[in-house]
């Protein structure tokens, strides 16, 4: 496929992410339709041209337009839900997109069924190609136009290249990339060390304490990529080294954010706290290590935090006084 083939795109879900993709592909030339679930929200986004539930006051471009289903000729599928609701929008959706490139933007494993994005997608819609989204870029960034670089990532790789050249613009630079499963995972994953960053941030531990669980986490993250049949190579890129370093820095970060109020020592209350993925993949990733056989200390120090059963400095104590091993 040329990426001048690439002429109409359709996001489903219309919350930060998916609008800010919508609106990244429409200043890249390409017709986009948001699809959204609320006949009001479709109203305001074609007639005051704002997703204000989304994105506040930033005005959208004039080549996106919002509907409650896709059209019927679209080149290009973007998935933008929370990862694990997107079996339920391909559920919806999914007898459009048979036969065309789907792009995966959600970064999470689904619980109960331990799936990555794109096994979900080939589940529910075989004859689809997957393409996985993945960087650092928060929505508000990608959305204003501000500079950001993500990796797109798929096994069929004139597709990721075409792909990456048809949703490029001024503000947006996709590399194109062949570790699918390298990629899921290192997005997923990230959402987990940045709820453990914040923690220790909110209890107070300590700079070199977050730098000393970032490198760790990158070793741990490595060592289940590989089990897992990615390439630990693809971690030290965009979706890897790239989304943990601003994941686990920054609280603008809702996982890290969600981390902090942990380590604060507040209680979670569902539906009461912006969308944190890592509360949702954390049991996920550790059952996936058990089926693998992979240690990770610190996705079971996130479940355990999470589980609100040991307080952050018995987790901490816990960690620091497992028997001594070797780096290399
Ligand atoms: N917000 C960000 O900066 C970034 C988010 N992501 C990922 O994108 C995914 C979505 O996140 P956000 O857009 O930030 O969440 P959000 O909470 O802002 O929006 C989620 C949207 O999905 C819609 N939705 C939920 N279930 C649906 C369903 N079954 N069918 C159709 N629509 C449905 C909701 O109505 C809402 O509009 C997450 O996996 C997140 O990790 C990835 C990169 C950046
Ligand atoms: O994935 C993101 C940035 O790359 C967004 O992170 P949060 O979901 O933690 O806000």
């Amino acid at each position: 496929m040329q990426p001048e083939a690439i002429k109409n795109v359709a996001v489903i879900g219309a919350g930060s992410w998916g609008t800010a993709l919508a609106q990244a592909s429409a200043v890249a030339g390409r017709r986009v339709t948001l699809v959204c679930r609320d006949p009001e929200q479709v109203a305001e986004i074609n007639t005051r041209h704002t997703n204000s539930r989304a994105l506040g006051a930033l005005p959208l471009d004039a080549g996106l337009v919002a509907a409650l289903a896709l059209p019927a000729d679209v080149d290009l599928a973007i998935l933008a839900v929370p990862a694990q609701q997107s079996a339920a929008a391909l559920g919806v959706h999914g007898r459009m997109l048979g036969g065309l490139p789907v792009v995966l933007s959600a970064k999470g494993l689904e619980a109960g069924t331990l799936r990555r994005q794109s096994e979900i997608l080939l589940d529910l819609v075989p004859t689809a190609t997957p393409l996985v989204l993945s960087g650092p870029s928060f929505a508000e960034d990608v959305a204003a136009g501000r500079p950001t670089a993500v990796t797109l990532a798929s096994p069929d790789g004139a597709m990721a290249d075409a792909v990456a050249a048809a949703l490029a613009g001024p503000g947006l630079r996709l590399y194109a990339a062949g570790d699918m499963i390298g990629v899921e995972l290192a997005g997923g994953l990230k959402n987990v060390y940045a709820l453990a960053c914040g923690a220790v941030e909110g209890a107070g531990l300590g700079a070199s304490a977050r730098a000393a669980l970032i490198a760790r986490a990158f070793a741990e993250m490595a060592r289940l990529v590989v089990a897992l049949g990615g390439n630990a190579g693809t971690l030290t890129g965009l979706a890897g080294l790239g989304d943990l370093t601003l994941s686990c820095t920054s609280a603008q970060s809702r996982n890290y954010a969600t981390g902090l109020a942990l380590g604060r020592g507040e209680i979670l209350v569902e539906g009461r706290r912006p969308l944190a993925e890592g509360v949702f993949t954390a049991p996920v990733a550790q059952a996936i290590a058990r089926r693998q056989g992979v240690d990770v200390p610190l996705i079971d120090a996130v479940v355990l935090l999470l589980s609100g059963r040991a307080a952050i400095a018995d987790i901490v104590s816990g960690l620091m006084s497992r028997p001594l091993k070797r780096e290399d």
